[in-house]
């Protein structure tokens, strides 16, 4: 399947400002990717780049398998920066600005007004919206075209905790409707509530990247391969402290109940005439790494 979107080696270098070195990830079609590193790790470079408005130092993107070009950009919905909006106008009004600018029908605003819920405010001015009304304002304009993809950089910053529960379920919406969407977050609590994947920044590199539910995963996982007898395994598994996360064949993944240690499973094996050929520890350190890099969970 063709990525929707796919970085190699990007780089970005303002003067003595390493802000991105050696980016590569690969978005696939109908995913909720999260860009997720705390302040100045490089996310908002990220797109800057990929949307045409920074030249990276070196490396590539495609988007959509080609280059960037007027057809791709229309494929593409985003809100980089806090909505500029006519204050005085209505949402509605506002929207006609924006469908002509797009060269889009008239007829396109209701339904995008109704799907972020502000149908019933379509005549009020800007000026009187909460926050959160203006976050969902601007993500109706970036789909009155109907692009495939939406990329939203913090679309929750400065919103009350009201506003971020409506925004979130909203986004949760969109990629429901089969949009692919890409956000970057410096909030690990938003990118495990919202999105299927993520990458993880730190001083605009690269330190994990991968189905969310493998990389922020609660607990230490284990992986084992057995040598033998498969079903033997199987139900030796359900009787020790351990939760299964996969199995396949003659390989599992599991975590470990507190207090049952790799060192205990490898013995229970042993003891039970099963030999592991493989025992590998993958480390829940990266959620504690991270909370140790952004040093809060939501703020
Ligand atoms: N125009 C610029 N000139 C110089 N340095 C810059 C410029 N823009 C960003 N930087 C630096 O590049 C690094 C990455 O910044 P970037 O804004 O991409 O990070 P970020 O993860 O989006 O953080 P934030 O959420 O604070 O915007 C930071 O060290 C930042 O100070």
């Amino acid at each position: 399947m063709i990525p929707i979107l796919q970085i190699d080696n990007l780089s970005k270098r303002y003067g003595s400002v390493q802000a991105l070195k050696q980016l590569s990830l690969s978005v696939e079609p109908g995913s909720v990717y999260g860009l997720l590193g705390p302040n100045g790790s490089g996310k908002t470079t990220t797109l800057g780049i990929v949307l045409d408005v920074l030249h990276a130092s070196s490396g590539s993107f495609q988007w959509f398998g080609e280059g960037l070009s007027p057809k791709t950009k229309r494929r593409i919905g985003a809100i980089l920066e806090t909505p500029n909006f006519y204050p005085y106008l209505s949402a509605y009004q506002n929207l006609q600005v924006v469908a002509d600018v797009k060269g889009v029908s008239h007829q396109a605003i209701a339904p995008v007004l109704e799907l972020v819920g502000l149908l019933n405010r379509k005549n009020s001015a800007f000026k009187g919206f909460s926050l959160g009304m203006k976050q969902r304002l601007a993500l109706a304009a970036a789909l009155i075209n109907n692009p495939e993809v939406l990329v939203l950089d913090e679309p929750t910053n400065g919103l009350d905790p009201q506003g971020i529960a409506e925004v979130r379920e909203l986004i949760l919406n969109i990629a429901g409707q089969g949009k692919t969407i890409i956000i970057a977050s410096h909030l690990l609590d938003e990118v495990e509530k919202v999105c299927t994947h993520v990458a993880v920044l730190q001083t605009g590199e690269l330190r994990a990247a991968g189905p969310v539910s493998s990389i922020l995963a609660k607990e230490d996982q284990v992986f084992i391969q057995v040598n033998g007898d498969e079903s033997r395994a199987q139900s030796l598994l359900l009787n020790l402290p351990i939760t299964l996360i996969k199995a396949e064949r003659d390989q599992f993944t599991l975590s470990l109940s507190p207090g049952f240690t790799s060192a205990d499973l490898n013995r229970a094996f042993f003891e039970n005439g099963l030999v592991l050929s493989q025992l590998t520890v993958k480390k829940k350190s990266l959620e504690a790494q991270f909370l140790q890099l952004t040093n809060t969970r939501n703020t």
